[in-house]
């Protein structure tokens, strides 16, 4: 049997790194950096008022003595405007926050200070020195790393990026992943069941997974446990994909369609993991197009997927950091678990405390919905009091 360690080996070392392309901003959105992005111009590009006020010379309007005071306002300084006027002696301008600041002036009194006079001001309160001002490069400074390779491009990076003047940034190609259930009992949503048939719901599942991950998803038709139409649909589709992914056909019964198909094609290997759920796994390449085959069970295809599928794609994606992130929690009640396999159970997880959501029945997509996070108890830990801490590994939803 092999540890989850061993088979994460395997499947991340089927998954080369994504080639790179260059897409504009919009399109970058939830993709990774491939390459440094260095910022053209300092931010901010040129020192600015912070606030609408007037800008003057504190030695003239600061400290005590000098309030209230009154100057004329020799210049509007509407944001956007690009001469540069400079602050003479004995005056104040007026100004609009992100507009330049004149050179000589090291203070802003914010308007509410002041009788907002336009040809002579009265100045009320003057703050300290330097108050009020934004300073040029003082975010970040030009020709610096404003992003770094391996950055998921949320909504800040990419404001960022926009602010340091990119148009387009270079990320790595989606990789296309065929999504492909297997089962005679399974049946498409909305029509009829009779009896000891199912929906089908693992290709919905692991396709919506594949797309949170960074893939790009296309499910197949799901096909029965036969395994020349198995082998007619992958033979028809493998070559569009970048990776396979299957569920269902792969443990001990008499039609293990999956198994069976890819005895005669393909490199993938069969075998067990020791982790509960997912034990029975298989991975290889058919045509050369990695292949990864999950259990069926739909919380052991989800488990799996998080597990081995979902860090594989990111690592390919060139994710900084492709796991998840994984914190320390008190159980809030005792807990059994198999020896000799990790299990991930699913859980709650809120403040610091972990709830089991469920028993460990692979079978139950309910509680699996409503869980954020997976429990992992070691392979050696048989059982685990309340209070104990384990850690939890947070699964969509975790992060308000
Ligand atoms: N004698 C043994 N039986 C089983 C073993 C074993 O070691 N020895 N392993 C068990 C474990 S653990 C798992 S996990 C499953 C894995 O089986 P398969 O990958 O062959 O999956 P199926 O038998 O096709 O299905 C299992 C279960 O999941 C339902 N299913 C399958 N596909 C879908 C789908 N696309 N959407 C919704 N539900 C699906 C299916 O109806 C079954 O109930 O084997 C155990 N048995
Ligand atoms: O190992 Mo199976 O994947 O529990 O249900």
């Amino acid at each position: 049997m092999r540890t989850v360690e061993e088979h994460q080996a395997v499947v991340n070392a089927l998954l080369p790194a994504s080639p790179e392309e260059t897409v504009p901003l919009a399109a970058a959105h939830g993709r990774v950096l491939a390459r440094d992005v260095v910022a053209r111009v300092p931010l901010p590009g040129f020192d600015n008022s912070a606030m609408d006020g007037y800008a003057a010379r504190w030695a003239e309007v600061g400290g005590a003595g000098h309030s209230p005071v009154r100057l004329p306002v020799a210049e509007d300084i509407p944001a956007g405007r690009t001469d540069v006027v400079l602050l003479e002696p004995g005056t104040v301008h007026r100004i609009m926050t992100g507009a330049p600041l004149p050179p000589g002036a090291d203070v802003v009194v914010p308007v509410e200070s002041t009788d907002g006079g336009t040809d002579v001001v009265e100045l009320r309160d003057c703050p300290p020195a330097g108050s009020h001002l934004r300073r040029a490069g003082e975010d970040i400074a030009a020709g610096t790393v404003a992003l770094a390779a391996g950055a998921p491009l949320g909504a800040s990076q990419l404001g960022l990026a926009a602010a340091v003047g990119a148009t387009g940034l270079p990320v790595r190609r989606r990789p296309r992943v065929l999504v492909l259930s297997t089962g005679s009992e399974l049946v498409a949503p909305g029509e009829e069941l009779a009896p000891g048939q199912i929906y089908e719901s693992n290709s919905t599942l692991l396709a919506a997974a594949v797309d949170e991950a960074g893939g790009l998803p296309r499910r197949l038709h799901f096909v029965p446990d036969d395994v020349d139409q198995f082998l007619a649909t992958v033979r028809a589709e493998l070559a569009t994909a970048d990776l396979l992914v299957t569920s269902g056909g792969v443990s001990a019964g008499a039609y293990e369609v999956v198994k069976d198909a890819f005895r005669t094609l393909g490199t993938v290997e069969f075998g067990k993991v020791a982790m509960q759920p997912g034990g029975p796994q298989g991975a290889g390449t058919v045509d050369g197009v990695p292949v990864i085959t999950l259990p069926g069970n739909p919380v052991s295809a989800f488990v799996s997927f998080e597990v081995f599928v979902r860090p594989a794609l990111r690592r390919a994606l060139g994710h900084a950091d492709p796991d998840r992130l994984r914190v320390p929690a008190r159980l809030a009640g005792p807990l059994r678990s198999p020896a000799g396999r990790r299990q991930f159970l699913r859980g709650r997880y809120d403040g610091g405390v972990v709830s089991q959501v469920g028993g460990p029945g692979s079978h139950l997509v309910a509680h699996l919905a409503r869980a954020n996070c997976l429990v992992v108890v070691p392979e050696d830990v048989t059982g685990l009091p309340a209070g104990a801490e384990v850690d939890v590994v947070l699964i969509e939803g975790a992060l308000r």
